[in-house]
């Protein structure tokens, strides 16, 4: 496995290893997982995945300043490169691209890439400017790894959706790859962020998933059930829990992200949902949710 800190390198890297791997009849595949690093499960999920698909495997770890708001917590992110590195290695991983800021922004960007309506709601409400900085940095490495396949998490689905959307828009011809979210054994799903937890919100964060659960479970047993019931249940299930500050719990198309009116009976609806949450505990935001075929049948979980 070798580590790459710079633009230039990582070109000549892939490159080099394209050659190298080869052959008359298949030119060797490289995929794609861009991180924000300090790795676990999720990531080598993704970077398993990647294995499987592809002859080359690429991760970049990039704690990516602009797409983060201005009372975020880019200066906190959690950073552990050595334990990454070992993750990375584990997992079969050919190259890991490190860029520093400096590299990937030396003088102030004056192109974004923005996807319009898909980012104007869940996080792309609550976090404005977050996606441009996402598909422009994603952008940004797919020029530079120029992968065949990029794979990224189902947690994120709204970043799914909208990064789909964008390499359709851009004839980009890439692959964007879902995988699914991985969980603790309780339910919690991974996130580098829960570090950031108390014991205290650690326990309450339980209640994002179980309150994912229950309404699936509710849709099961009262097949009339409209938009504005799924929402309703969601807050009550949440409220159980009371340091958890709702930032949306909401049910919408998917991959579309359409608002469904209240009145909307899901059962008559001939495309998939998501139910898509984030909620604070303390100062720390979490996001988890669920896609389903609209009788209540998981998909992608
Ligand atoms: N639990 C998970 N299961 C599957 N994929 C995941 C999971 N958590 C993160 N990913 C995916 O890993 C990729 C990199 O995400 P990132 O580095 O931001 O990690 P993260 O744990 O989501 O961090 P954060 O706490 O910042 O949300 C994204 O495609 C993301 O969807
Ligand atoms: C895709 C990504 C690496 C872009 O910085 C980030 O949004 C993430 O980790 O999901
Ligand atoms: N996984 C999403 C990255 C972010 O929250 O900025």
């Amino acid at each position: 496995m070798k580590v790459v800190r710079s633009i230039t390198e990582m070109r000549a890297e892939v490159k080099q290893l394209r050659k190298q791997r080869s052959t008359i009849d298949h030119e060797a595949t490289v995929g794609l997982v861009p991180t924000m690093g300090f790795l676990h499960d999720g990531h080598a999920s993704l970077m398993q995945k990647a294995t499987e698909m592809s002859d080359i495997v690429a991760i970049s770890i990039f704690v990516n300043p602009i797409q983060f708001g201005p009372n975020e917590d880019f200066e906190r992110y959690p950073r552990d490169e050595k334990r990454d590195l070992a993750l990375a290695e584990k997992n079969g991983v050919d190259l890991v691209f490190m860029p520093s800021v400096e590299d990937m922004y030396p003088t102030p960007i004056k192109t974004h890439v923005t996807v319009a309506d898909l980012t104007d709601t869940l996080c792309g409400a609550s976090r404005p400017g977050h996606f441009d900085g996402v598909s422009t940095v994603v952008t940004k490495l797919f020029n530079i790894v120029k992968p065949d396949y990029a794979f990224f998490g189902t947690k994120d689905a709204q970043q799914v959706a909208v990064l789909r959307q964008m390499v359709t828009d851009l004839n980009m011809d890439i692959e964007i790859v879902p995988c699914p979210i991985v969980r603790e054994q309780d339910g919690l799903a991974l996130s580098s962020r829960n570090v950031y937890l108390s014991r205290e919100e650690r326990e309450q964060a339980l209640v994002l998933s179980r309150s994912l659960h229950q309404v699936q479970q509710q849709m099961r047993e009262q097949e009339e059930m409209t938009a504005g019931q799924v929402r309703a249940f969601l807050r009550t299930s949440i409220g159980q829990s009371d340091i958890a500050e709702i930032d949306y719990a909401d049910i919408l198309s998917f991959p579309r992200l359409e608002s469904l009116a209240e009145d909307t009976l899901l059962a008559t609806l001939d495309h998939e949902v998501i139910i898509a949450l984030a909620v604070k505990f303390g100062r720390t935001r979490l996001i988890d949710n669920v896609i389903l075929e609209t009788k209540g049948v998981a998909l992608h979980v």
